[in-house]
């Protein structure tokens, strides 16, 4: 695909106002990716306001990284008025894998037709029900063994599906491509998953999903390339990271891109 860097130059064009509605773990560090691409983050939670917040924004990242029951309700109530105003909004099932209480809150979220479900391949093998090796927030399975569980996901729900992992994998349930961008310090940084979903979600306003949730899957994996040249470990790694974001231009991304079609 050579037209990666249109999406990004689209979304600096207009900043959109991203509510995110995300864990503990990684609300700093997903405001700071957010900030370093050029969209306008706000973290939002309360049950008081999260629905006014939600009429306001372009899009939602929902996360269930830190669950519980309040906020549970507050993403179900802010994913509603999404949907309602013809929104897009990306959810991330953290560890759907673990708990009964993260499948049950996952299942009220998908009958509020997520535009995008982004997850580790452990992940999203637990969200199809296909059975996943994964415990926690980290995968335990290689993104390969997720795909067919990805185009399924994808046709029972709507949603454009992408698998996080060495190769990312991205389907519509139809259509399905590959990006092979990225560098292998991401996954020792916590919470740079939960954090690309604000990206997508930054992507998708005016844009088709698909091809939008590829192109920041792309830039997100070239950022991680670039970090990892000056990085010393998982530290400075998340610094240079947040620079090589923000440094990285529509005609860079173009040109770095690594898609092809699945
Ligand atoms: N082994 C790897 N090599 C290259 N890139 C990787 C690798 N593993 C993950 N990535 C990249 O790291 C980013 C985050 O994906 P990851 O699958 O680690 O998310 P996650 O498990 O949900 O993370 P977290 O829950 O900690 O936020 C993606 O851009 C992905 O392409
Ligand atoms: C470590 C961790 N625990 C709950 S959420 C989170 C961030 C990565 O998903
Ligand atoms: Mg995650």
């Amino acid at each position: 695909m050579d037209t990666t860097g249109l999406y990004l130059a689209g979304m600096r064009q207009s900043p959109p106002l991203v509510h995110c509605i995300t864990n503990y773990v990684a609300m700093n560090i997903m405001a700071n990716v957010l900030l370093a691409v050029g969209a306008s983050p706000a973290m939002v939670h309360a049950r008081e306001e999260v629905a006014d917040f939600a009429g306001l924004a372009q899009t939602l990242s929902v996360n269930i990284g830190t669950l519980d029951p309040a906020w549970a309700e507050a993403m179900v109530t802010a994913a509603g008025v999404m949907r309602a105003n013809g929104r897009p909004w990306v959810l991330d099932p953290v560890g759907v894998g673990a708990t009964r209480f993260r499948q049950e809150v996952c299942a009220d979220l998908l009958k509020e037709k997520p535009t995008v479900i982004r997850g580790n391949a452990s992940e999203i093998l637990a969200l199809a029900g296909a059975g996943a090796k994964g415990r926690g927030a980290d995968a335990a399975d290689p993104v390969e063994a997720a795909e067919d569980a990805a185009r399924d996901l994808a046709q029972r729900t709507g949603a454009v599906v992408a698998v996080s992992g060495a190769v990312d994998y991205v389907t519509d349930g139809s259509a399905a491509y590959r990006v092979a961008n990225g560098d292998a310090l991401m996954p020792r940084v916590t919470a740079l998953g939960c954090s690309l979903n604000g990206v997508i979600a930054a992507f998708l306003p005016g844009q088709p999903a698909l091809q939008a949730t590829v192109a920041a899957l792309a830039l997100y994996g070239l950022a991680g390339e670039r970090a990892a040249q000056s990085a010393k470990g998982p530290g400075s790694f998340q610094t240079a990271f947040l620079d090589a974001l923000a440094a990285l231009t529509p005609e860079t991304l173009t040109t770095g891109a690594r898609v092809s079609r699945a």
